[in-house]
């Protein structure tokens, strides 16, 4: 595969071809996304519950994605590597130029953060030095202490006005991409109409520009009961998870994936 850029990307939503992303945590799964076509790796800081059994992605240390990060460089071949800044790892500028300097000398290519309009000064400082930024909006999980759970963001219309005027001043501050979680479909359509950096939807429809999953839940893997609505189990009917890995690929180019019952709406 050939090296995808944030060029690349930005390609893939002028034509209108569906990106694809899923969380990755180490060289193996790395090794095998990228066999199957996966174009972005996440090192999420969901790495927090499904490998390190949390409740929560709090717990999680920058010390602790640089290792993933580096893992995953490892048995990568051509996909684009995000890294999540962990909570309160990107709290004050100086820690966030110095978390961000950690994750990419680990390997990452770019960053992700989590928040609205408050973080245009940091990805502006960050893109001034080099560093990509990926904004995490709508539900963010760092935040379920004050959200009061993991619950569908922008679901009125004055939260929705907000979401919209936050993409847009993310994006002249300088982010490169913008991650949606959960959120009403035809709010993340409007809100990929509005910016010209490609939005990456979970639980947010399939007017995106991509999709992400996190790998262990689109394998069937659940560690509590109740897998999120927006999650599809990719393993069904597959006899590998090589195939599993490639018939999500698929299903996203194809647009067969999301399907309705798994966004939500206003
Ligand atoms: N394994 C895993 N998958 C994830 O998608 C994920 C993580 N971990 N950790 C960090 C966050 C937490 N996430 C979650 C967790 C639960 C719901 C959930 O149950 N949502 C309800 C929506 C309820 C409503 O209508 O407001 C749902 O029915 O899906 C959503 C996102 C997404 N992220
Ligand atoms: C769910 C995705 C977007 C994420 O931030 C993570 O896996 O940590
Ligand atoms: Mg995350």
């Amino acid at each position: 595969m050939p090296d995808i850029t944030l060029t690349t990307l930005q390609s893939l939503k002028l034509k209108g071809e569906k990106i694809t992303m899923l969380t990755c945590y180490d060289a193996t799964f790395a090794q095998a996304c990228c066999q199957a076509g996966v174009e972005v790796l996440l090192v999420g800081d969901s790495l927090g519950m499904v490998l390190q059994g949390n409740d929560s992605t709090l717990p999680v240390t920058t010390a602790e994605v640089a290792y993933h990060v580096a893992s995953v460089k490892r048995g990568n071949d051509g996909a684009l590597i995000i890294a999540d800044l962990p909570f309160m790892a990107y709290a004050t500028l100086e820690q966030t130029l110095s978390n961000s300097a950690q994750l990419m000398q680990a390997g990452a290519h770019m960053v992700k953060l989590e928040g609205a309009a408050w973080l245009a000064e940091s990805i502006r400082l960050l893109a001034e030095r080099g560093v990509p930024v990926c904004a995490h909006m709508g539900l963010t999980p760092q935040s379920v202490n004050i959200l009061g759970g993991y619950k569908v963001q922008g679901r009125n219309e004055a939260q929705a006005r907000q979401m919209r005027a936050d993409a847009i001043a993310l994006e002249q501050a300088g982010a490169a991409m913008i991650v949606l979680e959960c959120v009403p479909s035809e709010l993340a359509e409007e809100i990929t109409q509005a910016v010209k950096i490609p939005v990456i939807g979970i639980g947010a429809g399939s007017a995106t520009d991509g999709q992400v999953l996190v790998l262990h839940d689109m394998l069937g893997l659940a560690l509590t009961g109740r897998a999120p609505k927006f999650v599809k189990n990719f393993m069904a009917g597959q006899d590998s998870i090589q195939a599993a890995l490639s018939a999500y690929v698929t299903e996203v180019k194809a647009v067969t994936f999301p399907g309705i019952e798994h966004g939500f709406s206003a």
